[in-house]
């Protein structure tokens, strides 16, 4: 096992569109742009670790073959260097003729969101002064944020978070590479760490196989500093329930010993309480406080205090709606 040196998602990403998981929809569509040799500018959105770079360096395999590294390559848009290196950068790969026979090449700017509205401007000329001699795929988590003459001087592919199946799948084959056996305990807990990330999934069995090759649910929710859903639901019971001195003690074992970051606790507060079977205007008020708790974090407040209010806001909303 070679767990400690090399980084399993670079590893395992897969290099032909047909190996990826889920995102069957716009794999078939990616693909008969190989068919026909055809390639329009693309602009992928989604959130994070979901398969979008991995779409674009796939497809410039296909089209490109062995001489895909001349003719393919990827800059972050949020480059810390600024916009300018960005854009000096991109124009200079773009203006230049493909090599080894290929009629175009493609760049693939990550984070494009991240650009600002006068630099998305200067991109979309440059998208339109090369673009017989290079294609653009766009990558962001947000495609309200790019300006609409670029978003319609692109085919918009939407990837989904993927779901359990298409998880557990790729888990599966990594966990077989490497030599792990894994239970189904552990598979689940990956689902719920990962939350639709495959990253985030990758990184959690990478993290439980440097501790040990059998891996179980403990071990996931350990190296991730997650808390299990049953955790999650008791401290909503107690809150919920009225029972604030018992909340607040489960909420110092999630926070203190175990770990626990509190926007981590947030977002799994969030999901569990999407789920729950209560009354609506309750879960509305509980949402709004989780919400609020969520922006003082984001501004700096105090987290111990934050969370300590928030479970004082659940049990007085609670209260009132008795
Ligand atoms: N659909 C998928 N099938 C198989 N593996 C995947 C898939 N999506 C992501 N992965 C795995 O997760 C890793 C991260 O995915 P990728 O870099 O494609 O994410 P992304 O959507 O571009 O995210 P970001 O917006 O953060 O850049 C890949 O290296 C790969 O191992």
């Amino acid at each position: 096992m070679d767990g400690n040196h090399t980084i399993w998602i670079e590893k395992y990403r897969p290099r032909r569109l047909d190996e990826m998981v889920g995102q069957k929809d716009i794999v078939v569509r990616l693909q008969s742009y190989v068919k026909t040799g055809n390639l329009p500018h693309l602009l992928f959105t989604g959130s994070a670790g979901i398969g979008k770079t991995t779409a674009a360096v796939a497809l410039a395999r296909e089209f490109f073959g062995d001489s895909w590294q001349t003719n393919f390559r990827e800059m972050n848009a949020s480059d810390e260097r600024g916009i300018d290196v960005v854009r000096n950068q991109i124009k200079e790969f773009a203006r230049t003729s493909p090599l080894a026979g290929a009629t175009f090449k493609i760049l693939f700017l990550d984070e494009a969101d991240a650009l600002t509205t006068d630099a998305q401007a200067a991109l979309r000329r440059t998208m339109e002064t090369y673009a017989r001699t290079c294609r653009f795929i766009l990558s962001c988590n947000y495609s309200s944020k790019i300006i609409d003459p670029i978003q319609s001087r692109c085919a918009i592919y939407r990837f989904r978070p993927l779901d359990r199946e298409a998880v557990i799948e790729e888990t599966r084959r990594i966990a077989a590479a490497e030599g792990l056996t894994v239970t189904e305990g552990a598979l689940d807990a990956i689902v719920y760490v990962a939350s639709g990330d495959m990253r985030k999934a990758i990184n959690a069995l990478q993290g439980a196989a440097i501790l040990r090759t059998d891996i179980d649910e403990e071990t996931i929710f350990e190296i991730t500093a997650t808390a299990r859903p049953e955790e999650i639901d008791e401290l909503l019971d107690l809150s919920i329930g009225g029972r604030f001195d018992e909340a607040e003690q489960a909420l110092l074992e999630l926070t203190h010993v175990r770990g626990i970051a509190p926007n981590e606790l947030i977002n799994q507060c969030y999901r569990a309480l999407v789920q729950r079977d209560i009354d609506r205007t309750l879960k509305v008020k509980l949402i709004d406080a989780l919400g609020e708790t969520d922006f003082r974090l984001s501004e700096g407040a105090s987290s111990d205090i934050q969370m300590e209010a928030l479970l004082a806001r659940f049990v007085l909303a609670a209260e009132q709606h008795r």
